[in-house]
């Protein structure tokens, strides 16, 4: 897949603004972003539902919007919203679907995979958002697509239901099936993807490997004002002064062992205890939060919050790994 200078505008809004990238076969790209960032827009766009505004867009070297068709024989799409037949079945609608599909499976099998076997006689409209979005993933899948497209895959599931979501995603992405996927959890992208994008207001924030994109992030040191003491109290560690969040002191260090031994010497030194203390490696949700500072009141955030995009729009979102 290839997408280079991308443009796609609603009326006078450009939602999409110049994005570039490529996927290669087998790969696991995850899509990232802020609400609004364009995601879906992308997306919608390499599925051939739209036409770019300009730009140019490839997959399996096709026109996604003029050879839909060609394209879409080979494709899976998880949409964020499916639309479903509420009095039919779980089994009737897998069916349904199964007699537009060419190379379907069978049914029992996909719906096995999907943990959705004991709810088959299940009518849809009864069944819990996160078990619709399971039978989305299930329709989704069940022209053993080389090429999968999801949007938003585990919304609304339980945790147990996305660590099976994800076991299916990376059992897929093993057999050799290409995967774009977009999410609010930045769990889920760290634990999937080969490679991310962050999209910002239509454009790339960021890119490559999750790795790539924490590069030189370094590791966040917080304690709790220790008693008696303030900020201006507290060691450097490596040459990193502490700030200020919600009552905790935050360094933010190149690594943390090293600095961690200088905390400890220096609070053996005077005494000081030093409960409370937490160590966690630069995220991806530390990139979002530097992204969402870039737009928000200097005051909106402290680098002491963790909270993630999810957060801002799901009530049920867990944050990223810490
Ligand atoms: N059909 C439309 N008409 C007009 N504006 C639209 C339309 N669809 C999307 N937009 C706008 O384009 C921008 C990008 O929307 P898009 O749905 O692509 O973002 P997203 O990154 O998927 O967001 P989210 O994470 O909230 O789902 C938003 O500001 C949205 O309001």
């Amino acid at each position: 897949m290839e997408v280079v200078d991308l443009r796609r505008s609603y009326g006078e809004y450009e939602a999409v603004r110049g994005v570039s990238f490529s996927i290669a076969r087998g790969e696991l790209f995850a899509l990232l972003g802020t609400n609004g960032a364009g995601k879906t827009t992308t997306l919608e766009v390499l599925e051939g539902y739209h036409p770019p505004t300009s730009g140019r867009v490839r997959v399996f070297g096709l026109d996604p919007f003029t050879a839909g068709p060609q394209v879409r024989r080979r494709t899976g799409v998880m949409l964020q919203e499916g639309g479903f037949f509420k009095e039919l079945t779980v089994k009737e609608t897998v069916d349904c679907w199964r007699s537009f599909t060419s190379r379907a499976r069978p049914t029992a099998a996909v719906l096995a995979e999907v943990g959705l076997e004991a709810r088959a006689g299940t009518r849809v409209g009864q069944l819990s958002g996160g078990e619709r979005r399971r039978l989305d993933l299930a329709l989704a899948v069940l022209n053993e697509p080389e090429l999968l497209f999801l949007d938003e895959p585990t919304t609304g599931m339980d945790p147990e239901a996305r660590r099976a979501t994800w076991r299916l995603v990376a059992g897929l992405r093993a057999a050799g099936t290409t995967v774009v996927l977009t999410t609010h959890y930045l769990e889920e992208a760290q634990q999937l993807a080969d490679r991310v994008a962050i999209m910002d207001r239509g454009v790339i924030a960021a890119a490559g490997t999750v790795a790539e994109v924490l590069a030189g992030r370094g590791d966040l040191i917080t304690l709790p004002l220790p008693p008696g003491l303030d900020l201006a109290a507290l060691p450097e560690l490596l040459g990193a002064a502490p700030s200020s969040a919600d009552g905790r002191a935050v360094y933010r260090v190149p690594r943390s062992a090293p600095a961690l031994a200088a905390l400890h010497a220096w609070a053996a030194s005077r005494g000081v205890e030093l409960d409370g203390l937490e160590v966690r490696s630069g995220s991806l949700e530390d990139v979002f939060l530097d992204l969402a500072d870039r737009h928000a009141p200097a005051d909106r955030h402290s680098p002491g919050e963790h909270h993630t995009p999810a957060d801002r729009h799901s009530p049920t979102a867990t944050g990223a790994s810490r």
